[in-house]
């Protein structure tokens, strides 16, 4: 993405935000609240909510431009989403089976060899009996099992990008540690890019291998995430990384 601008009302929120995200990378994208992390993520996905309009910017795939119709047919496909508060994300109403047959429907699987394939996803975000989950509804699962559900659905058309937005900020801290492990998996082993959007400066240092500061819409620093924890630039990065440590001590995961 570059340059881009997003605008509600003639009054722009986020402004001259360009970002890059390779295949096999995870790029952390930190701010406080109100930063414009989850506009950039929904203009990346092309869900903007109404009101909110682009703008300005550019989005290229493998160096193509991709315009609206394009971003819509890629998405889901090559650009996955996993959304904080999964619970959200499910129709309560319909199985979990029923949720991965509507999207394995899209690549024209059905029947038992989606049923097959649904279980191989689930057993990939690390259910042993996926059998038993395809029956269930959404408010029989807990956050964490929801969180990884959706996980599984995200990858189900086996996309080769997974932008997710706050994935663990809703779960307990032991399932936060599994979720982050398994995203953790994914990228070696499908060489996915990862768009990772967290306020936790503990998880980009577990997982990003870059990071980029949002501050009232802008993007304010982007490097290597040794040199964001070893030398931050912008004075707002050193004022995240001072209330991380205040709140968590000098321990940051290596
Ligand atoms: N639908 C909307 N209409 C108008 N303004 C919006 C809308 N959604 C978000 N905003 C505003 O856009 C700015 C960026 O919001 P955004 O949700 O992207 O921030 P964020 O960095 O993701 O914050 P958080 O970490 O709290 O999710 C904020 O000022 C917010 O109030």
């Amino acid at each position: 993405m570059e340059g881009l601008r997003l605008e509600a009302g003639g009054v722009a929120l986020v402004d001259g935000v360009s970002l890059a995200l390779r295949r096999g990378e995870v790029l952390g994208l930190v701010g406080t609240s109100g930063g414009g992390k989850s506009l950039t993520t929904l203009a990346l996905l092309g869900l903007l909510p109404r009101g909110v309009r682009r703008v300005a910017g550019v989005l290229r795939l493998d160096g193509a431009v991709l315009d609206a119709a394009a971003q819509a047919a890629l998405r889901g496909r090559r650009i996955g989403f996993v959304q904080q508060a999964p619970r959200g994300g499910f129709n309560p109403l319909v199985t979990l089976g029923r949720h991965f047959r509507e999207t394995l429907a899209c690549d024209g699987l059905r029947g038992a060899a989606a049923t097959a394939r649904a279980e191989a996803l689930l057993r990939e975000v690390g259910f042993d009996a996926p059998a038993r989950l395809l029956p269930l509804y959404p408010g029989q699962l807990s956050g964490g099992m929801l969180q990884r559900a959706m996980l599984a659905l995200a990858l189900a058309r086996a996309p080769d990008f997974l932008l997710a937005d706050e994935p663990t900020t809703d779960l307990d801290l032991i399932v936060q540690a599994q979720i982050l492990s398994l995203l953790e998996g994914l990228v070696a082993r499908r060489r996915l890019g990862l768009l990772l959007v967290t306020h936790d400066l503990s998880v980009v240092a577990r997982l990003a291998d870059r990071v980029a500061v949002m501050l009232g819409g802008r993007l304010v620093e982007e490097q290597e995430v040794r040199g964001f924890f070893d030398a931050p630039r912008h004075p707002h990065s050193r004022a995240l990384l001072a209330a991380h440590l205040a709140l968590y001590g000098e321990a940051l995961p290596a």
